[in-house]
C-alpha cells in the first residue's frame, strides 16, 4: 500500500515537474510543428462549412461556421509567427492550447444561440476539443495537456449548463437533424473529453521519460552529453547576457582501466558511482556535473578560471582522501583524477572550442604525471 502511494506520489511529482533541458528543446520545436499542423487545420476546416451549405444546411449554421473557420485561421497564422519567434516562451503552449480548446467553445456557444440542439449535439464542432487535446501532445509537457484538458471540461460543461438552464421549453432541446439535447448526452461528452485529457497526458508523459532518459546516464544518474549539448548553449547566451563567468572543467579518472582489471567490471562500476558520489557532493549552485563518456565527466562552473581551479582542485583532493573499496576486506583503490579547465568566451566562443581548450589541458595534465588539475597553457 505504501509502495503504491509513493508511486502514485512520484508519478505526480514528475507529471508536474518542470520540463528539463532537453524537454524543453523538444517542447519548443513540438510548439512549432503545433501551430503549423494548427495552420493546415484551419485550411482544412474551410471545407467544413461549405460541405454543410452543399449537403442543405442552414445558411445560418454555415455562415458561424464560416466565420469560425476564418477566425481560428487567422489567428493559426498570428501562432506560428510566435512559435517561429519565440521559441523559449514558456506560456505560449498554455496560451495557443487555451486558444485552440476556447475556439471550439465560441463557436459551439455561436451555434447554440442560434439553435440549441446545434451547439450542444454538433458532432463536427465538439470534436474541435478532442483535436485541441491531441495538440498539446507535440509539446512533450504533460502539464500543459492537463491545463488545456481541464479547460475543456470546465468551458463545455458550463456551455451545456447555461444552454440547457437557458431552454424555455422542452421543444428548444429537440431538433429534427440533431436529436434530443439530454444530461444523460452532455455528460457522455464531458466523460470522453475527460478520458482523451487522460490518454493525452500518458502518451506526453511516456514521451516525456523516454526523452528524459536519452539525456540521462544510466549508472550514474548525471545527465549526459546529449544534455549537454542542449544545456550549454543556454548557459553561454545567459552569461553574456548578465556578464557573469562560465567554466568547463573535463574530468578524467586516472589509470581507471586498473580498478576493472583487478576487481572486474562490475567493482568498475561501482568505483564509478562511488566518484560520482564524491564530485557531486557540496554540488555549488550553479554548478553542473555530466558524463560525457565512460571515466570522462564535465564539470559547468558559474564561475571564474581562477575559482574554477580551485574548486575542482579541491574535488582532486577529496577523491584521493576517500578510496573506493570494492568489496569487504578487498584492498581498497585510490583513485586519482586529471582535468583541464577553459573559460567561456576568451578560450572557446562554442562547446566544442571550450571542449577542445579543456581537453588540450587535460592532456597537459597526464603528461606532466597526472593526478593534476590545469587551468593553464604550459
Ligand atoms: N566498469 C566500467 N568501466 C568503464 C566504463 N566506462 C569506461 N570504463 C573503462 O575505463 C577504462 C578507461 O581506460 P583508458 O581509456 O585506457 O584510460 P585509463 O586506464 O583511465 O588511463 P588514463 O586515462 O590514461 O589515465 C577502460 O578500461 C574502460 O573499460 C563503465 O561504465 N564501467
Amino acid at each position: 500500500m505504501q509502495a503504491l502511494v509513493r508511486q502514485i506520489r512520484d508519478t505526480l511529482r514528475l507529471l508536474f515537474a518542470q520540463p528539463d533541458e532537453v524537454m524543453r528543446e523538444v517542447g519548443s520545436g513540438g510548439e512549432l510543428i503545433a501551430a503549423r499542423v494548427r495552420a493546415v487545420i484551419a485550411l482544412l476546416l474551410l471545407v467544413l462549412p461549405l460541405i454543410n451549405a452543399a449537403s442543405g444546411g442552414s445558411i445560418r449554421e454555415t455562415m458561424i461556421g464560416l466565420g469560425g473557420a476564418v477566425f481560428v485561421n487567422v489567428f493559426a497564422q498570428v501562432w506560428l509567427a510566435l512559435a517561429r519567434r519565440h521559441r523559449q516562451h514558456r506560456w505560449l503552449p498554455f496560451a495557443s492550447s487555451a486558444f485552440d480548446v476556447t475556439a471550439a467553445t465560441l463557436v459551439l456557444a455561436m451555434l447554440a444561440m442560434n439553435h440549441l440542439p446545434s451547439g450542444l449535439n454538433s458532432m463536427v464542432v465538439w470534436c474541435g476539443y478532442l483535436l485541441a487535446l491531441v495538440l498539446t501532445a507535440l509539446r512533450g509537457d504533460a502539464r500543459v495537456t492537463l491545463f488545456a484538458g481541464g479547460l475543456a471540461l470546465f468551458e463545455y460543461s458550463a456551455l451545456a449548463f447555461v444552454a440547457i438552464a437557458s431552454a424555455t421549453s422542452p421543444e428548444q432541446l429537440i431538433s429534427a437533424d440533431y436529436g434530443a439535447v439530454t444530461i444523460g448526452t452532455q455528460a457522455q461528452r464531458v466523460v470522453l473529453l475527460a478520458i482523451t485529457t487522460l490518454i493525452t497526458v500518458m502518451v506526453t508523459f511516456r514521451m516525456q521519460r523516454v526523452v528524459e532518459m536519452s539525456g540521462t546516464d544510466g549508472l550514474t544518474g548525471l545527465p549526459n552529453r546529449v544534455w549537454l549539448l542542449h544545456r550549454v548553449p543556454r548557459v553561454m547566451d545567459t552569461v553574456q547576457r548578465d556578464g557573469s563567468s562560465l567554466s568547463l572543467a573535463l574530468i578524467d579518472l586516472d589509470h581507471f582501466k586498473r580498478v576493472n582489471d583487478e576487481a572486474g567490471h562490475r567493482a568498475g562500476d561501482r568505483a564509478l558511482k562511488h566518484v560520482v558520489s564524491i564530485l557531486r557532493e557540496g554540488a555549488e549552485p550553479g554548478e553542473n556535473l555530466v558524463r560525457i563518456g565512460g571515466q570522462e565527466f564535465v564539470l559547468l562552473m558559474r564561475k571564474p578560471i581562477g575559482s574554477a581551479w580551485e574548486r575542482v582542485e579541491h574535488l582532486r583532493r577529496q577523491l584521493l582522501q576517500r578510496p573506493f573499496e570494492p568489496e569487504r576486506g578487498g584492498e581498497p583503490f585510490r583513485l586519482s583524477l586529471s582535468a583541464g579547465i577553459a573559460t567561456y568566451p576568451q578560450e572557446g566562443a562554442d562547446l566544442s572550442r571550450l571542449l577542445r581548450r579543456a581537453d588540450q589541458r587535460l592532456q597537459e595534465a597526464k603528461r606532466e604525471g597526472r593526478n593534476r588539475v590545469v587551468a593553464r597553457d604550459g
